[in-house]
């Protein structure tokens, strides 16, 4: 594939070739080594656009097994795809729950049959994620899913000393916590952020200490044991505070904020209509501010979606019966450049650390999130900055439509996403995989690459 004329990271324009999943040519020679190849070369036209490492998601739920009516491997591979994803971590709330080798690697093999991005499983920390007693970590390691990134998400793993425990075993393989960081004593019944807007509504609040005494808690545990602590959404200024002082003393913490948080305020409930509602909660512009600050400066590392698809039943009906959670994959790139890249606040190089590089090397996912560079794996994704569109829930690729940002008119389209040098997504449309052997070829000349 022979994409001409595209800028690497925002920067100087060049012709760019991949050839057998990897890319073998950047500047005035791509064309004609093209040439050379004939008729079997796919161009690309790169005017205007951007190319960026493939998307990395760290965060995100396909709900596949058990809530196939809510998105499958295959529907969320899709979404992912269009969104400009390569890789996306799957989050172990199934059912049944992913704490086990058999429901790891069959969430692996499924993403594998889909092909359209390397679906990587998230294990679950404790057994059924019930926070009682720890998941067989290791054994799912050592599984061929090679699980390196362990969370009860949905649930707090409220016990610190269960907490504890985890840390000090996943240091085993280097492996990392991603903790959803909600105190359950602080938030019993809780229904959106605790503040005005929940008082006026009279709705029950989820305190922003439910969420920092947690985190705070792991960070010292952390530090105690050395181990690698991942935050999930942060959604609070003062979570973040926390983050940035345990960094500065040194604490392997990494943290995550998603895009909805980046953008939408706890006043958006005020219709009762609970799209908006998530967990953690909306929370104030304030917050909002203090997330994009901490997310320019590198306090967050990451944007990572919790894609969180539900079903139809279990989003329209009253506020309080709803499930929490809402779709992020095909909006989340959309997002970052409407609240960081427009506004001055990230450059086309901190998206690619943000959203590509520092998720693959958070969840040790080789083969992702690696230069734009001669020899490097052939995963890129086009995004086309000036343009724009609409969001319309009921033309996701998802199986559910629960996006907040529906209606919205949101910069940036997804031109191409590119997996190991073949296209997966091209101007919107999803790119059917070809069941011919470019994929063992592609994964031959990628393990030599990354030996
Ligand atoms: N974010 C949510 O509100 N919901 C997530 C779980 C989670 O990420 O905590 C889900 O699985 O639906
Ligand atoms: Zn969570
Ligand atoms: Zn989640």
């Amino acid at each position: 594939m022979l994409i001409r004329g595209a800028a690497p990271y925002g920067e100087d324009v060049t012709d760019v070739l991949l050839t057998d999943g990897v890319i073998t040519h950047i500047g005035a020679g791509a064309a004609a080594a093209a040439a050379e190849r004939g008729a079997d070369v796919t161009e690309i036209d790169g005017d205007g656009a951007v190319l960026l490492p493939g998307l990395v998601d760290l965060h995100a739920h396909l709900r596949e097994p058990g809530r196939e009516d809510a998105e499958t491997v295959a529907s969320g591979s899709a979404a992912a795809a269009l969104g400009g994803y390569t890789a996306v971590f799957a989050m172990p709330n199934t059912r049944p729950v992913a704490d086990s080798v058999a429901v790891v690697e069959q969430v692996s093999r499924l993403g594998q049959a889909v092909g359209l991005v390397d679906v990587q499983p998230i294990g679950a920390v404790t057994v059924g994620r019930k926070g009682e007693r720890l998941a067989e970590l290791a054994a799912m390691a050592d599984s061929a899913a090679a699980v390196r990134v362990f969370s009860d998400d949905g649930d707090c793993v409220a016990d610190p000393l269960l907490m504890r425990r985890a840390l000090e075993y996943v240091r085993l393989f280097d492996g990392v916590i991603a903790q959803h960081a909600q105190e359950p004593r602080l938030t019993v019944g809780a229904q959106m952020h605790e503040g005005a807007v929940a008082a006026d509504l009279g709705l029950t609040g989820w305190p922003a200490a439910a969420e920092e005494s947690i985190i705070a808690r792991d960070c010292l545990l952390a530090e105690q044991t050395g181990s690698r602590l991942h935050v999930c959404h942060l959604s609070t200024a003062g979570a973040a505070r926390v983050v940035r002082e345990a960094k500065q003393r040194g604490v392997r913490v990494t943290a995550e904020v998603t895009p909805h948080h980046l953008l939408l305020a706890d006043e958006r409930a005020r219709g009762y209509d609970p799209v908006f509602k998530v967990n953690p909660p909306l929370r104030t512009d304030s917050d909002i501010a203090a997330l994009r600050g901490a997310l320019a400066d590198g306090t967050i590392d990451i944007v990572a979606t919790d894609h969180a698809p539900h079903a139809l039943h279990d989003k329209q009906c009253e506020w309080e019966a709803a499930a929490p959670g809402m779709l992020g994959l095909q909006t989340a790139l959309s997002v970052v450049i409407a609240t960081m890249v427009q506004p001055g606040l990230l450059d086309w190089r901190g998206v690619a650390a943000a959203m590509s590089e520092r998720p693959a090397r958070i969840g040790a996912l080789a083969g992702h999130g690696r230069p734009i560079a001669v020899g490097e794996p052939g995963n890129v994704t086009l995004v086309d900055p000036a343009a724009s569109w609409t969001v319309d829930g009921s033309r996701l690729a998802s199986l559910a439509t629960n996006t907040p940002f529906n209606g919205m008119t949101l910069p940036g389209t997804v031109r191409a996403t590119v997996l190991r040098g073949r296209p997966t997504a091209l101007d919107g449309e999803l790119v059917a995989p070809q069941p011919d052997s470019s994929r063992d070829r592609a994964t031959d000349s990628l393990s030599k690459v990354t030996a």
